[in-house]
């Protein structure tokens, strides 16, 4: 394949700068944090614009899902980076007395950040804090499936940001496996399962890491709530956790509702009453509802509808105006399990409630199905917290919310099996762009003969009571009478 001059020249440049290890220094770091801020800042308009453009985002959903995201996270950057920069002591076990040990965070080189087209802001310009943060040289190659956003990106960031270590290139599929191409020492991607396997063979010829941020069927879990009032605003975060992010195209959106069969007549109740309050009588004519993003990905959510069986089970909803690419939020009852929109990930207005005997079947129904990027439930009932909690596998879980995870730059976000794999947000972000090295300081004394050849049977129980004595003392640290260094 014929490599493009700009994506020669792009990392090439990139991996000279880095080199110059100027992008390593507190200060160069605080300054493109800070740049970053003053971008999102001066171009909060033309970015509420390009999400507009692209998917119909309220400028609203896209301050708090995207723009305010990224000035929460740059400004925890900013003031934290510093500290995760600075070595960590680490407790020397006694066997290797006299010596020290700390924990290096360096960056890792030159990275790629492929991010998705549902939050074409957020997923861009998040991970690129945690690289910049790091100290790392990054190209960003944003989805060429939000045109407006990409090239918006292309834009402003070579206006703020240092050019030599923070490039943009704009395309689509070819580009990226040009992008593939190159010798990375960190591929980021956010997207589907079926590239992200492209991108973890490609990245494999170079042993280059990778994190995946994919999606998958996340499950929301509703149990008895015995206080009316508790149902409702549960049922009320149903509708925020479906059609709340970008009309269902959210990976960590809610795909599925798990209910008792005595119950889902009231939530179906409760949900079109939510629907109507936030959306109105004609939620087509809504202005606060996203657009699907493009046609193609119009046709695949009415063809998820199209099979007979699923067709009959949609109990509210279900228009679709193809003019502008709108799908009405609608429900549906109990589709046929192996139906292709419950074995696919949605990504769109749609939801199934599938009804259960005993709520605690969710499990079971869970763990049947690949690893969920995100579990929601819910629930009072602490038997029930404790086996979602324990007894399933997802990249998070939510009780009584949904979403709020995302924004909670203390916790890791990332996923599990199918969801993917690697973490980021907050440090996270910093640990997933640096490589911790390990440091050893000794010195050049108090040499320990038997660890060395011609070998004989004192020198094995030697190493024998040096490694049970080193558990000693680490028992002894344990009780506080013991201190290392
Ligand atoms: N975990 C998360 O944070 C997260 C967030 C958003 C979306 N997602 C997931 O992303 C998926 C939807 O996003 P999408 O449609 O943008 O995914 P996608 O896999 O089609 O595209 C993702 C990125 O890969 C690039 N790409 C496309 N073809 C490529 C190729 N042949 N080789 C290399 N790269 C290529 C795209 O340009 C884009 O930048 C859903 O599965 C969703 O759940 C996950």
């Amino acid at each position: 394949m014929e490599i493009s001059w700009e994506v020669e020249e792009a990392t090439r440049e990139l991996r000279k700068y880095f080199k110059t290890g100027r992008t390593k220094s507190v200060t160069w770091r605080k300054n493109q944090l800070r740049a970053l801020l003053d971008l999102v800042h001066d171009n909060e308009n033309a970015m509420f614009e390009a999400l507009h453009q692209d998917l119909g985002k309220h400028p609203v959903e896209a301050y708090r899902d995207e723009i305010g995201g990224v000035e929460k996270s740059a400004n925890n950057s900013l003031s934290c980076v510093e500290k995760w920069m600075a070595p960590k002591k680490s407790n020397i076990p006694l066997l290797f007395f006299p010596a020290k040990g700390e924990v290096l965070s360096e960056p890792l080189g030159v990275v790629l950040i492929f991010s998705s087209w549902n939050f074409p802001i957020m997923l861009a310009l998040d991970p690129l804090i945690g690289a910049i943060s790091a100290g790392n040289a990054v190209v960003i190659k944003p989805s060429e499936q939000a045109p407006a956003c990409s090239s918006l990106l292309a834009n402003i960031i070579p206006r703020y940001m240092d050019s030599n270590a923070v490039k943009v290139i704009e395309g689509g599929a070819d580009i990226c496996e040009q992008l593939l191409l190159q010798k990375w020492d960190k591929i980021f991607f956010t997207g589907s399962p079926r590239v992200a396997s492209i991108v973890m063979s490609a990245a494999a010829k170079n042993l280059t890491p990778v994190t995946l941020e994919l999606g998958g069927k996340c499950p929301a879990i509703l149990d008895h709530l015995s206080n009316p009032s508790d149902f409702k605003l549960a049922a009320k975060r149903i509708v925020g956790g479906k059609w709340g992010p970008c009309s269902g195209q959210a990976c960590i959106g809610i795909d599925y509702v798990l209910v008792e069969e005595k119950l889902s007549s009231a939530l179906i109740e409760v949900l079109k009453k939510v629907i109507k309050r936030f959306y109105g009588d004609n939620p087509v004519e809504s202005k606060v509802i996203s657009r699907i993003v493009n046609k193609q990905h119009f046709e695949r959510l009415c063809n998820l509808l199209k099979d007979p069986l699923v067709a009959a089970s949609i109990i509210h909803g279900g228009s679709v105006d193809e003019e502008n690419l709108f799908i009405e939020p609608t429900i549906l009852l109990d589709p046929p399990l192996d139906s292709q929109i419950m074995t696919e990930e949605i990504f769109g207005p749609l939801l199934p409630i599938i009804t259960l005997n005993k709520i605690q079947e969710s499990i079971e129904f869970i763990n049947s199905r690949p690893k969920p990027l995100a579990i929601y439930a819910f629930t009072k009932d602490d038997t029930l917290k404790q086996k979602i909690q324990f007894e399933t596998s997802s990249g998070s879980v939510v009780f009584n919310d949904t979403l709020v995870q995302f924004l909670c730059d203390t916790l890791p976000f990332g996923g599990v099996g199918l969801s993917g794999f690697g973490r980021y947000h907050g440090k996270y972000s910093f640990d997933t762009f640096s490589h911790e090295k390990a440091v050893m300081h000794r010195n050049l004394y108090l040499e320990i003969e038997p660890r060395y050849p011609p070998w004989n049977k004192f020198k094995l129980e030697f190493i024998r009571q040096a490694y049970r004595l080193n558990y000693f003392a680490l028992f002894l640290q344990m009780l506080g009478l013991k201190k290392y260094n």
